[in-house]
């Protein structure tokens, strides 16, 4: 059993590797979040479950610091605050609660990583819809098939895969290669 996860871990990396198409769909995300950092911009990251999880790993690389000792950088993931979360699921339904926030907080310029590995979540697609409105370029982290997402975005990356968490390890992958690449681009020597 172990193996056999392991052995499918491998062949997603594996394609992910040899998929050039996908890895220039990276760089033009990595060059999406460069631009509007330097303009002043931020990036924002949404998703649900362990996708969470991600959205919050690397929102932190960026805002925090990755590999460099650098200034912050504005990136944050939209479900950190618990009390936003709870009142607007609450009060409007579960489907409104990264859409509003990305009302409030997303600016022309800013990059919004969407992070589904279904490409389907509600949520997901209807701040898709909110960041498309408000002028932010679109990421999509997804599965092999993209979902709705797939047709709402500036850039899809993904996974190629159609199981969730090998889909999630290779956004982690990708996500990790991004942050590094944005961090040497904006700080390197
Ligand atoms: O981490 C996992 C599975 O690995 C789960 O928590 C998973 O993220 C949740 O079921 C999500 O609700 C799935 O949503 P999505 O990736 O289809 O948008
Ligand atoms: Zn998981």
């Amino acid at each position: 059993m172990p193996h056999q996860r392991i052995r499918a871990a491998i062949a997603v990396k594996q394609r992910i590797l040899e998929d050039a198409a996908l890895l220039d769909r990276l760089k033009r995300a990595t060059d999406a979040c460069v631009a509007s950092f330097r303009a002043g911009g931020k990036a924002l990251f949404c998703g649900n479950g362990g996708s969470a999880a991600d959205a919050q790993h690397l929102a932190a690389e960026l805002s925090g610091r990755f590999y460099l000792d650098r200034p912050p950088l504005f990136a944050e993931a939209m479900h950190v605050n618990t009390s936003f979360l709870t009142a607007v699921a609450n009060d409007y339904g579960y489907d409104h609660a990264f859409s509003r926030l990305t009302t409030a907080m997303a600016r022309p310029g800013d990059v919004l990583f969407l992070l589904s590995t279904s490409g389907n979540s509600r949520n997901v697609l209807a701040a898709a819809v909110a960041g498309k409105k408000a002028g932010c370029t679109l990421v999509a982290m997804t599965g092999a098939g993209g979902g709705e997402l797939g047709a709402l975005v500036d850039i899809l990356i993904n996974v190629p895969s159609d199981d969730t968490p090998r889909i999630q390890e290779g956004h982690m992958l990708l996500g990790h290669i991004l942050c590094e690449d944005v961090e040497r681009r904006l700080f390197g020597e």
